[in-house]
């Protein structure tokens, strides 16, 4: 296959940032992806509706003129977070989710939940409301180790949350392991699972062989080849558990090279190409448009996007920037080290 027409794509998890960053990184989503989920983990987080509708603006104010793009807006839940409020940001149609970050588990969540039982009331209300909660679904128990903690967390919080209230529709960010991927596919209903372009393509070794690779350093951090393996399987299945949320996640470079460099890998650039590369790979071009454009939408009740984009295979390499340059620095572009021939001739 040479060119493939898909509906428009949406990224289901995606980290634009504020003001300088913002205004730097926004336009490589908004060229090609019609609406993204919009973390809230800035500093300070975006914690009340309030704040979800002046980022929202600041958002919009900063799109490129000609380009159509929705964010779709979250809350980051704390410990005080309000259930009225959390109510009437859905019923006014600014929210799409509400995000769960155990304190300390990932960039900037400090102001995370500790104790499960104090995010309660506002759980209660989403389940009643049919708000979907999105977990980075890692453990910040010191004791258990850094490529375990999702595991962990499945079993320790996911699992006993799901049995508690399972009217609750749970998106599980990021899966990086087998367990993750089989834990979705066991559920009876109300779990889904969203997959970055990166943790299809690198494994642990991308970060640690040859030298520190800070670029390929996220969270969760990459795992062993068998749990990729695992997350390609489910991507190409067509199952509609399972979608794209690119964790898109821009740090300028210094904040990443250094003694203690921060998480997070800049996709929003190429991931598109790198998506049709790991589909042809695996002979399953066919089923891109579910991963990207399909399954995503409709778990969170959203219709399909109407318009289209072309990708079509180049007869040579396509070069994209080693980095971009932006406002508040310059940001390493996400290299899946094999050249990338799919481009995205046509957006809409
Ligand atoms: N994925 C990451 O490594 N980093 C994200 C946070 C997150 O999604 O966990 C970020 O905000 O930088
Ligand atoms: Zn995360
Ligand atoms: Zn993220």
């Amino acid at each position: 296959m040479q060119s493939i027409t898909i509906r428009r794509p949406d990224d289901l998890h995606l980290h634009l940032r504020d003001g300088a960053m913002l205004e730097g990184v926004i336009a490589d989503t908004s060229r090609t992806f019609a609406r993204a989920i919009i973390m809230p983990n800035l500093v300070p987080p975006v914690v009340t509706s309030a704040d979800a509708k002046a980022y929202r603006e600041r958002i919009l104010k900063a799109l490129p003129d000609g380009h159509r793009f929705q964010p779709l807006m979250t809350l980051y839940l704390t410990e005080h977070t309000s259930p009225d409020d959390v109510e009437e940001g859905k019923s006014s149609g600014l929210i799409t989710a509400v995000k769960l970050y155990p304190a300390g588990a990932t960039t900037n969540s400090h102001g995370g939940v500790r104790d499960m039982e104090k995010a309660m009331p506002v759980l209660e209300r989403m389940a009643k409301i049919g708000l979907p909660l999105c977990v980075h679904g890692e453990v910040t128990t010191p004791e258990v180790d850094i490529f375990d903690r999702e595991a962990v967390f499945i079993e320790t919080v996911l699992d006993p949350l799901r049995q508690r209230l399972p009217e609750l529709k749970v998106t599980m960010e990021h899966v990086t392991t087998s367990d993750g991927v089989d834990y979705i596919k066991a559920a009876k209903g109300n779990l889904a699972g969203s997959i970055t372009t990166h943790h299809l393509i690198i494994n642990r070794n991308a970060i640690l062989v040859g030298g520190i690779r800070p670029h390929y350093y996220c969270l969760p951090v990459a795992k062993r080849e068998n749990h990729r393996l695992a997350l390609r399987a489910a991507a190409i299945s067509g199952d509609p558990r399972f979608f794209l949320g690119t964790d898109s996640a821009p740090h300028v470079d210094p904040l990443k090279e250094c003694g203690c460099g921060c998480a997070g890998i800049y996709t929003s650039v190429n991931t598109m190409s790198c998506l049709a590369h790991v589909f042809e790979e695996e002979g399953a071009l066919e089923r891109l448009e579910a991963f990207v454009s399909l399954n995503g939408p409709a778990w969170y009740g959203l219709q399909p996007n109407e318009d289209r984009i072309t990708l079509s295979r180049q007869p040579d390499p396509i070069i994209f920037p080693a980095k971009i340059e932006t406002g508040a620095g310059p940001v390493t572009v996400f290299d899946p080290m094999f050249p990338l021939y799919w481009q995205v001739v046509q957006q809409a």
